[in-house]
């Protein structure tokens, strides 16, 4: 970079950059104004959070939202990083419909992970940034009560319905906004781990979108973020979708084109809308700054499912 003591050139370049910056800045203004004091709920997945300069990136945009106003709460996964403990362990581990199967071992693994050790690095890297952050887990302020998630699944030969036991998997009962709306009043970033109480004490493991839909809806949040490791949702092309509506999307999962940890991941966010969220976002966490640029700019960065 050129200092005082560069070209002409250098410094004319510089102040070009310089300007085109301060008018970024500027346009970004009635968005801010659009969403301050406005909830912003934000599902940060094990895959995004893989990158540490990606890491800062996120807990630097967290800071910057709290600090024009709005009222970001991150909600995060782990599957990989729970993966990569469990096989350390040699604890085997399956999956139905991109759930875990989880036993007794496998939850005490998964609450360490995601309520200590996940946690606490993105409280960290939140404080390091400049925020406030707390890290709480759903067994926190009654904040995520839980029960055992039902599954069945219909065996094609009898045409039987069969009841699937993934153990400990939960699904939330209950969100109490309590506690968040205590942090949000005191300008405390909450950081939550996907875990929840059972009604005799039971640890669960949830879903980390399922959690965030939870929260989103409890919350009657504005915005819905939810960083994952692709562009968004994708049509049959391998093109982005930029926008659907609920419709739309129950359509492209039940033609085939959303599949996988996709499905629950829309699932997510029509439930979430039909809910009361405004809208929610499948955007692309591998991308710097996705949140700011979804949130302040006209350039949204991922797939936007609105109700209609
Ligand atoms: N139509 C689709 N558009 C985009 N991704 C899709 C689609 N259908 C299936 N997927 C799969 O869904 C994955 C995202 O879900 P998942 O791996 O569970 O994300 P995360 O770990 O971030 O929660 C993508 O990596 C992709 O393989
Ligand atoms: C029941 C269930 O599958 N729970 C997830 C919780 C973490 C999660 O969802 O993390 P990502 O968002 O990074 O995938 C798991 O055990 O992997």
């Amino acid at each position: 970079m050129a200092g005082h003591d560069g070209t002409m050139e250098d410094r004319e370049a510089l102040r070009a950059l310089w300007l085109e910056k301060a008018k970024t800045l500027s346009e970004a203004l009635p968005y801010m104004r659009r969403f301050a004091k406005e909830t912003v709920v934000v599902k940060y997945g094990g895959h995004a959070m893989g990158d540490a300069a990606l890491a800062g990136t996120f807990a630097r945009d967290m800071v910057l939202l709290k600090q024009v106003g709005i009222n970001p709460v991150v909600v995060h996964g782990g599957g990989p990083q729970i993966q990569r403990m469990l096989e350390r362990l040699k604890i085997q581990s399956d999956f139905v419909d991109g759930l875990r199967v989880t036993d007794e071992a496998t939850v005490d693994i998964v609450e360490m992970v995601l309520s200590g050790s996940i946690n606490k690095e993105i409280v960290s890297a939140i404080t390091q940034a400049g925020g406030f952050a707390i890290g709480l887990s759903g067994k926190d302020g009654h904040l995520i009560r839980a029960t055992k998630l039902r599954r069945t699944r219909r065996d094609p030969d009898s045409n039987i319905e069969k009841i699937l036991d993934l153990g400990f998997v939960g699904e939330p009962t209950q969100v109490t906004p309590h506690v968040l709306n205590f942090f949000e009043n005191a300008d405390v970033i909450p950081v939550i781990a996907p875990i929840g109480q059972g009604p005799n004490g039971e640890t669960f493991n949830i879903n980390a979108d399922t959690a965030a839909g939870a929260v989103a809806a409890a919350l009657g949040a504005r915005r819905l973020l939810m960083l994952t490791d692709v562009k968004g949702v994708l049509d049959a092309d391998g093109d982005l979708i930029e926008e659907m509506t609920a419709g739309e999307a129950h359509r492209a999962v039940l033609e085939g084109t959303i599949t996988g940890g996709m499905i629950p991941k829309v699932e997510t966010c029509l439930k979430a809308v039909e809910s009361g969220v405004e809208a929610a976002v499948i955007l692309d966490g591998r991308v710097p700054h996705a949140c700011l640029l979804e949130l302040f700019t006209p350039h949204g960065a991922g797939t936007l499912i609105r109700r209609l």
